[in-house]
Order: C-alpha cells, then structure tokens, then sequence
C-alpha cells in the first residue's frame, strides 16, 4: 500500500500519473487536510483520503509532497505512528535525507527525490537519493513507484539542489519561454490558438532531437542557424540581452534557495 501524503501539485500529478498507468485505486492512500479538495480527490480518483495518521498506520511507502517549510512538523506527527520498516519518500525540495532521518524513527530507510509536473502525462524526470538506512531494495522500490510517470535517475545527494534547479523546476523555464514566443506571435498579428501550436511542437520537436540524437545542443543549434539568415539575427539579440548569463544565474538562485530551505 502506498500512501502520498500531500495532494497538492505535485502530489497530484503523481498521484493521477500513477493511477492511470497501472496503480489501482485501492492501494493508494491519499491524505489531505482541505476537506473539500479530499472529496474531489476521492470523487476524480475513487481513492481513500485518510487522515496522515492512518496512512502511517497502512501504508508501507509514503511519499510526502508537503511544502518544505511543512515537512518537519508532518515528520514529528507521523514518527509515532511509523516503524523503521516504512520507506519515506520526500519530493520536498532542499529538504535532505539527514533531516528526516531526525525527525523519523532511528534506522528509517529515506529516499529523497525530485520529480517534475509532467509526470501527469508519464513524462516525468525524477532523481532520487538514498538515507543513511536506505538499500539498494529501497532505491529500487522508490525507482519501480516514479519510474510509472516518467524516467528516473540515481544521483549524489550532493547533486538534489542542482537537480531541483534543472528538472525540478525546469517545466516553468520552458513554459515562461512558450509564453512568450506566444505573445511574440500575437503581437505579430497570429491567431494565438496557431501560435501555440507552432511552439508547443516546435518545443517537442526539439526536445525529441536533443534526446534521440545524441548531439551536443551547439551542433542542433548550429543547424538551424543559415549563414545571414533569420536564427543567426535572433540569437544575436538574445546574446546582446544577456539571457545566457540570466538563466545561469536564474538556475543558480534555484540551486541557492533549496539549500536554503534545508534549514526551514
Ligand atoms: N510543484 C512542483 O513542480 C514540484 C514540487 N515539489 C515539491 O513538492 C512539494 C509540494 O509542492 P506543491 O505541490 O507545489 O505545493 P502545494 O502547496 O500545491 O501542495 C502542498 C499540499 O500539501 C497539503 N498539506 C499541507 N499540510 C498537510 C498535512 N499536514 N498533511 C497532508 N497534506 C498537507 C496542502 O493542502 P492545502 O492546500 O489544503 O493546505 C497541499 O495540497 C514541495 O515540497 C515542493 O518542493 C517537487 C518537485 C516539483
Ligand atoms: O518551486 C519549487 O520550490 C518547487 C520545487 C521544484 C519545483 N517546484
């Protein structure tokens, strides 16, 4: 039984990209305080909503998808209900595997992972990172439960800030970049139904290249940059605008704000 504690976005997203491919509803607990949100979960996906404390009680996985300023307090209201057999799976970001082996009962085995939005449509990117007490068989459980809404990757915990600020928060990048290719497109005077047509599989596209082919995203670039031509005088004003040294430094005050919620 697997219990996912905190249906907001996230826990949403993986609660919905779970259960459509494969999970079935009744090995899912789901909790969540909001009474009228639990009765839509329960109405949209004939789950049982419980309160944290019988899904401690139930559930042999939990994955928590609470706020991280949230999760301490949650931690110290399910230890006593937890015994060291239960594997935690934490997406919240900054928090590490250290602090909630504090707050968990001694010899808990903890996974610490970063998933991303579009694991609603199994496209998810997750990493994860093991505990102190966390085995090969609890990484491997945790890889079987995310690897349903998308691809998983093992990594350092050193690395979770960094995925957090690549993957974990990359979908909003790149949809901050379709909006405003879209306004760009209106602005020109193009319906915005075909706008966001063209860069929504112009995105896709992309995307399939960089992951199919195997080059290095220059090589890609460079293809589609004609001597003279219009991608050579776009790139151009990018570069002139310093957008490559504003995502270096948007990436890094990602990087810098989940450590910072490490100590929330
Ligand atoms: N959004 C994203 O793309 C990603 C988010 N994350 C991580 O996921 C976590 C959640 O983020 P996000 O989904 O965006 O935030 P949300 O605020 O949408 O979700 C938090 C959810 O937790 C619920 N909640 C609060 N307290 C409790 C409690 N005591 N027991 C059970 N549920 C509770 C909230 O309910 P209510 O609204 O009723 O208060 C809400 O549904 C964060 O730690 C974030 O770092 C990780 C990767 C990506
Ligand atoms: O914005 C956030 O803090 C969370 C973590 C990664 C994506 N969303």
């Amino acid at each position: 039984m697997i219990a996912i504690i905190g249906a907001g976005k996230m826990g949403e997203a993986l609660l919905a990209g779970m259960l459509a491919r494969g999970h079935a509803p009744e090995d899912v607990l789901v909790t969540e305080p909001r009474e009228e949100h639990a009765e839509e979960l329960r109405r949209r996906y004939r789950v049982e909503v419980v309160p944290a404390t019988d899904a401690a009680k139930r559930a042999d996985t939990l994955l928590i998808a609470l706020k991280p300023q949230d999760m301490v307090a949650l931690l110290d209201t399910l230890s006593p209900h937890l015994d060291s057999d239960r594997l935690i799976i934490s997406v919240a970001a900054g928090i590490t595997t250290a602090v909630l082996e504090d707050h968990l009962p001694p010899g808990t085995p903890v996974v610490r992972a970063m998933p991303n939005t579009p694991a609603l449509m199994g496209q998810g990117m997750t990493a994860v990172a093991g505990g102190a007490h966390t085995e090969g068989a609890h990484l491997d459980r945790a890889e079987a439960l995310l690897a349903t809404v998308g691809e998983v990757i093992r990594v350092g915990e050193q690395h979770m800030d960094t995925v957090t600020a690549i993957s974990g928060s990359g979908p909003a990048y790149f949809y901050f970049i379709a909006e405003t290719m879209i306004e760009a497109g209106v602005a020109m005077g193009m319906p915005r139904a075909t706008a966001q047509r063209l860069v929504g599989q112009t995105i896709t596209g992309a995307a399939a290249m960089l992951n199919d082919s195997g080059e290095h995203p220059v090589v890609l670039r460079e293809a589609v940059t004609s001597p003279g031509g219009t991608t050579a005088a776009a790139l151009r004003e990018l570069e002139r605008h310093g957008v490559r040294t504003a995502f270096t430094e948007a990436i890094e005050a990602a990087r810098d704000r989940s450590s910072a919620l490490s100590g929330s």
